[in-house]
């Protein structure tokens, strides 16, 4: 197999990856990825100890031990073309000789669980509840560069969905890790979370500028795929979830609902919510 050029796999002097700046034996096999950068340290404040502190861009990593296992926080910032690169990068750590830039003949799965905030999108997704992502419907265009296989369920999804909002291209469909959320979400509400690409217009929000699509939460909340029903929706999870079928690794989305809109109520206690699904999270993982 050719080595990878320095173009396409960019390693920094020190021997760091490119947009991550982490070694290898920076990560852990269990990984928890946010959003938001300053909740790296609300979760790292659970472990007993922290061996490494880096940061770069919107990327802050600790890892370090809870309880005797070794796992290491990173958030992302939002927004799927963030989780492009940090899936890839994460993912080249794990599985590319980073020195003779050549696959490893031997795949390394990695555990990588989301925690993040939501908004709900029908009656029953509760302000301020925990919802666990099964399935990832991604409203971006990331998986239209990607050779992405979806199986026929999936696929009828995405057609529906694109038809009854008249998008140009196929969203695309993606499933959790069902291990992983039978071992960290088994006390969880289980939904369809829908990834969209913007926090105001894609999500029906209209501040002075008015949305392309008229009443697309509605659209949202009356979808309906012989039974499959979309729940919330927020920015990254449906990237997640394709990224970690390509590269193989086992993926899980866990949900913080801090707006509903059906009530149109935002919540004012987001921080206990996020902070219950952390603990959860570093206890099952
Ligand atoms: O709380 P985080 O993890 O950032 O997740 C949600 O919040 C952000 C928008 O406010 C988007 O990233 C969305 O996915
Ligand atoms: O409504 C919401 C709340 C959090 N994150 C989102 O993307 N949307």
């Amino acid at each position: 197999m050719n080595a990878i050029a320095p173009s396409e796999l960019i390693v920094n002097k020190n021997g760091t990856i490119y947009h991550l700046n982490l070694r290898p034996e920076d990560i852990a096999d269990n990984i928890i990825a946010v959003g938001d950068p300053e909740r790296v340290a609300k979760v790292s404040c659970h472990f007993d100890s922290i061996e490494r502190e880096v940061h770069k861009r919107e990327f802050i990593t600790h890892t370090g031990f809870y309880k005797g296992k070794r796992i290491t926080v990173i958030s992302t910032g939002m927004g799927t073309d963030n989780i492009e690169i940090f899936m890839t990068e994460l993912d080249a750590l794990a599985n590319i000789d980073l020195e003779t830039r050549i696959p490893k003949s031997e795949h390394k799965t990695l555990n990588i669980v989301r925690i993040g905030t939501s908004g709900g999108l029908q009656e029953n997704v509760a302000l301020d509840s925990e919802l666990a992502s099964a399935t990832g419907i991604g409203l971006d265009t990331l998986m239209c560069f990607y050779a992405f296989e979806a199986n026929e369920q999936e696929t009828n999804i995405g057609s529906k969905l694109q038809q009854d909002l008249g998008l140009p291209f196929r969203p695309y469909v993606a499933a959790a890790s069902s291990e992983l959320l039978e071992k960290i979400a088994f006390d969880m509400y289980k939904g369809n979370t829908l990834t969209c690409p913007g926090f105001y217009a894609p999500q029906g929000r209209e501040l002075r500028l008015k949305t392309a699509i008229p009443n697309l939460v509605s659209k949202y909340q009356g979808f309906d795929y012989e039974g499959f029903k979309m729940t919330n929706f927020e920015m990254e999870t449906a990237a997640y979830y394709a990224m970690g079928r390509m590269l193989g690794h086992n993926m899980l989305s866990l949900n913080a609902i801090v707006a509903q809109r059906v009530q149109n109520l935002f919540s004012t206690q987001a921080e206990k919510v996020i902070d219950s699904l952390i603990v959860k999270t570093l206890d099952r993982l």
